[in-house]
């Protein structure tokens, strides 16, 4: 039921050095394949001033090259910044499981091929400009950064589901357009493109055309912020990385949408436009791996209308699908936010979700006959001395 996103998740930063000379020993020979040797130190150099690679495509996050800079060979330290990230990610790469690793180099080998290809037609769109993105009441909510601030500003239809005004007009359109502009290039170059999951047949990976950096900047400067307030059981405050992708509904597009959960923590979803009739979404609570299929209560359907620049934001595990868009062409973007350190708390969870509706059922069934037992013994004990 869980729709597998084609990006690998990022690893955790490796235990920096192996060995007896300190090494961890990993190496490029410039063809985007890890080979032997060059090292990493095992002491760090504590003085070095580590570059900020926000700003870059990576395959790994920002932060986590940072800090491995000062673990690079002192003939690097004062290396070009891209050279260094290529060194180090390719360090990394290596420490992924083999499958994964493949996966990652092939993945990494299709990103350079279009990067290297494709030429945009709105290249600002590239670089997240708030106020050429935003409407001003988001932009405003989001600068004031306080829960009451969000809440000016959105409402919740049903319960964990947050629906608000985001994107200009201007903006959708133009990225319409650039979306567009790089179909009819895959079309033309007849390139064969990774769609965004498995239950799309049309659509297309953001991060895979060049917007790594400007998702990186939406979802950590705008989406974390709202998550942290209403998600944080979910990792809404950890979110670290995403998989950012337009789905198409209409004539010669997709038609529907099936019933699933996503693979992200939260989920932002844009109407980007155009426009169309049918296309709702509907909602049917949220569901741990345990409870997935479980019924439907009542309290818990919700369907809702999207429009053009409106955003709804919710738990990946909130079940939901689209319904058909019968006329029309929709557009929507997509953006699965992840939590690496929430799926790691996971693996060792014992106890319920609290976020699962089915775990919070059970529990209060539970409450409610263990109450009912006791009472009854209390009745008992009561009768037989009166
Ligand atoms: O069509 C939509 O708006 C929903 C898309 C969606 O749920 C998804 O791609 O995960
Ligand atoms: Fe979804």
């Amino acid at each position: 039921m869980s729709l597998q996103g084609s990006k690998y998740d990022r690893p955790e930063a490796p235990s920096p050095a192996t060995g007896g000379n300190g090494a961890v020993a990993a190496g490029n020979k410039g063809n985007g394949t890890v080979l032997s040797s060059p090292s990493l130190r095992l002491n760090p150099s504590q003085e070095h001033k580590p570059y900020d690679y926000e700003d870059m495509q990576l395959e790994f996050s920002a932060v986590l090259l940072s800090s491995l800079e000062k673990y690079l060979p002192h003939t690097m330290l004062r290396d070009p910044r891209d050279q260094k990230a290529k060194f180090m990610q390719d360090i990394l790469l290596k420490y992924l499981p083999p499958r994964e690793r493949n996966r990652a180099i092939k993945h990494r080998e299709y990103r350079q091929k279009i990067i290297s290809n494709y030429q945009p037609r709105n290249r600002e769109l590239y670089t997240l400009n708030p106020t050429a993105v935003f409407v001003p009441s988001f932009l405003k909510a989001i600068n004031d950064n306080t829960e009451q601030s969000f809440r000016n500003i959105l409402s919740e239809p049903s319960p964990g589901i947050f629906v608000f005004e985001m994107l200009q007009k201007d903006f959708c359109e133009s990225l319409l357009e650039e979306i567009e502009n790089f179909e009819n290039w895959v079309t033309e170059a007849k390139f064969r493109i990774m769609r965004p999951n498995t239950m799309n047949r049309y659509g297309a990976v953001l991060e895979d055309f060049g917007f790594e950096t400007m998702l990186d900047k939406l979802m950590e400067g705008f989406i974390r912020p709202l998550s942290r307030v209403f998600f944080a059981e979910v990792g809404g405050s950890t979110l670290d990385s995403h998989h950012g992708f337009v789905v198409e509904y209409g004539q010669d597009r997709d038609v529907d949408l099936g019933f699933h959960v996503d693979d992200s923590e939260v989920t932002l979803n844009v109407c980007l436009g155009k426009q169309f009739s049918g296309g709702e979404l509907f909602f049917r609570g949220t569901r741990c791996e345990n409870h997935v299929n479980t019924d439907t209560q009542s309290e818990e359907i919700f369907d809702y209308s999207h429009a053009p620049g409106q955003a709804v934001l919710h738990r990946g595990r909130h079940r939901h699908g689209a319904r058909a868009t019968t006329s029309g062409h929709r557009v929507n973007l997509l953006l699965w936010c992840r939590s690496s350190v929430f799926r790691e708390m996971k693996r060792y969870q014992t106890d319920f979700p609290s976020w699962c509706d089915e775990c919070n059922r059970e529990k209060k069934e539970r409450q409610r006959s263990s109450l009912a037992t006791r009472m009854d013994i209390f009745r008992k004990v009561g009768e037989s001395t009166t």
